[in-house]
């Protein structure tokens, strides 16, 4: 039996990975399950999954996570607080830990889970950008043993499940959908709605990473992901845009070979994976009939109507804490856009001033990490406040 904690429960990947869970009560159970700070929706899944342990990162949360536990006549334990998420991340009642909490937020309870050497489930992409090589080295150094639950990465993973499988590998190439604008030329973005930004055309996500496709930056982030989870510096991380997201990445070998894995656009076949590995478990996903598809279309990204995925390739190549504060910017001015206080275009704009402004100190510890992270957040803030309409 897998012990899970799912960390983001409430969340696209959190409320996919719990559908998983349910569907297999002989080898997989949800103990403890996480999220910010939406007390009803954690209390409804808790009524399904009678987990161990609840918790939410908000403190001022944890009186009506308790006494809702309580009301619904569950003997689930309440916590509260960052310190107690990451606890319950080492904790050893479980022995794999779903990463799907949206952000750097998610990084603290992500490491700890590594460092106490569980079977990491990894969709918080942001933990790879912010600090890839320390997440990296920490999993190395205590027998974590991750498996990468983005789609493409996860495509990739499938494609090369050891170091065998690498042998004569050349490159790997990312699709991308191209988002709710694709074919859109740079002015024609300029007035685009949060509404608009969010309608992902074949995925359905949270509206931070539903934003980020929509300006390319989903795949940016994805490219240094991959640079941290398959070790290819940037000249071997290609993307390709496939609107239909079907085929989620392929590999290239030296003999002419090319591997791609393919399946409807539906996160818990990666999350069955991730929690089956090497075996194989029903998802709830009906395979793929490419004759009833009908066709697989590619073509190349447009860089310049969609600068985020140029500045994530130039952050990776930057290297220092480069990533960290390209992570940081966007997710600010993601943040305010969804707020509509600032301007589609203005995301890359924000991005590549922060990148061009802020110190690329080496990355050489968790605190010059972080200590990028805040003064990048505070520095965008402030320009967000320029900018914004009062
Ligand atoms: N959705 C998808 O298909 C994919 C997602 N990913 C990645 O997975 C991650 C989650 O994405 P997604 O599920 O779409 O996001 P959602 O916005 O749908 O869910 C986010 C989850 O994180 C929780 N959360 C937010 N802030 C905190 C915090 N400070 N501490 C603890 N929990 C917090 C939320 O809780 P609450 O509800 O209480 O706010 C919620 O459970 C992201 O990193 C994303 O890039 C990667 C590939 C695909
Ligand atoms: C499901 C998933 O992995 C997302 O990251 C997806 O890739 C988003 O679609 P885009 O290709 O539009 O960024
Ligand atoms: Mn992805």
């Amino acid at each position: 039996m897998r012990r899970v904690a799912v960390f983001g429960a409430t969340g696209s990947i959190g409320t996919s990975a719990l559908d998983v869970i349910a569907r297999h009560p002989d080898r997989l159970r949800a103990d403890v399950l996480v999220a910010g700070r939406n007390v009803d929706a954690l209390v409804d899944l808790c009524r399904s999954h009678r987990p161990a342990h609840a918790a939410v990162a908000e403190e001022s949360a944890y009186a009506a996570l308790r006494d809702g536990l309580r009301a619904v006549g569950l003997d689930t334990r309440a916590h509260a607080g960052m310190a107690a998420i990451d606890a319950l991340a080492a904790d050893a009642g479980t022995d794999t830990v779903v990463a799907a909490i949206v952000g750097a937020a998610g990084l603290s309870s992500t490491l700890a889970a590594a460092r106490a050497g569980k079977r990491l489930l990894l969709a918080n992409k942001e933990s790879l950008v912010l600090a890839g090589d320390l997440l990296m080295r920490t999993v190395r150094e205590h027998g974590a043993d991750i498996v990468p639950i983005d789609s493409e990465h996860n495509a990739i993973f499938q494609c090369l499940p050891d170091s065998h499988a690498r042998a004569g590998l050349t490159r790997i190439q990312l699709t991308a959908s191209g988002g709710p604008f694709r074919g859109r030329s740079r002015a024609e973005l300029a007035g685009v709605t949060p509404a608009q930004a969010v309608a992902h055309p074949k995925w359905s996500m949270g509206p931070k990473i539903s934003v980020d496709s929509a300006t390319l930056m989903n795949k940016g982030l994805e490219v240094i992901e991959a640079h941290h989870l398959f070790d290819l510096s940037s000249d071997r991380i290609g993307v390709l845009v496939h609107p239909q997201s079907l085929v989620h990445s392929l590999v290239e070998f030296v003999d002419g070979s090319t591997l791609a894995q393919l399946g409807l656009p539906d996160m818990r076949t990666a999350l069955a994976v991730g929690f089956a590995w090497p075996e194989r478990i029903v998802s709830g996903v009906a395979g793929l009939d490419l004759l009833a598809q009908g066709r697989l279309d590619f073509e190349a990204p447009d860089l310049d109507a969609f600068p985020c995925l140029r500045l994530a390739y130039a952050a990776l190549d930057a290297g220092g804490c480069a990533t960290a504060v390209l992570n940081a910017a966007n997710e600010e001015a993601v943040s305010a856009f969804l707020q509509g206080r600032i301007a589609f275009l203005s995301i890359p704009a924000l991005v590549e001033d922060a990148l061009q402004r802020m110190s690329h100190a080496a990355a050489d510890s968790l605190d010059a990490l972080l200590d990028a992270d805040a003064a990048t957040r505070a520095a965008v803030r402030e320009a967000i406040s320029r900018e914004a309409t009062p």
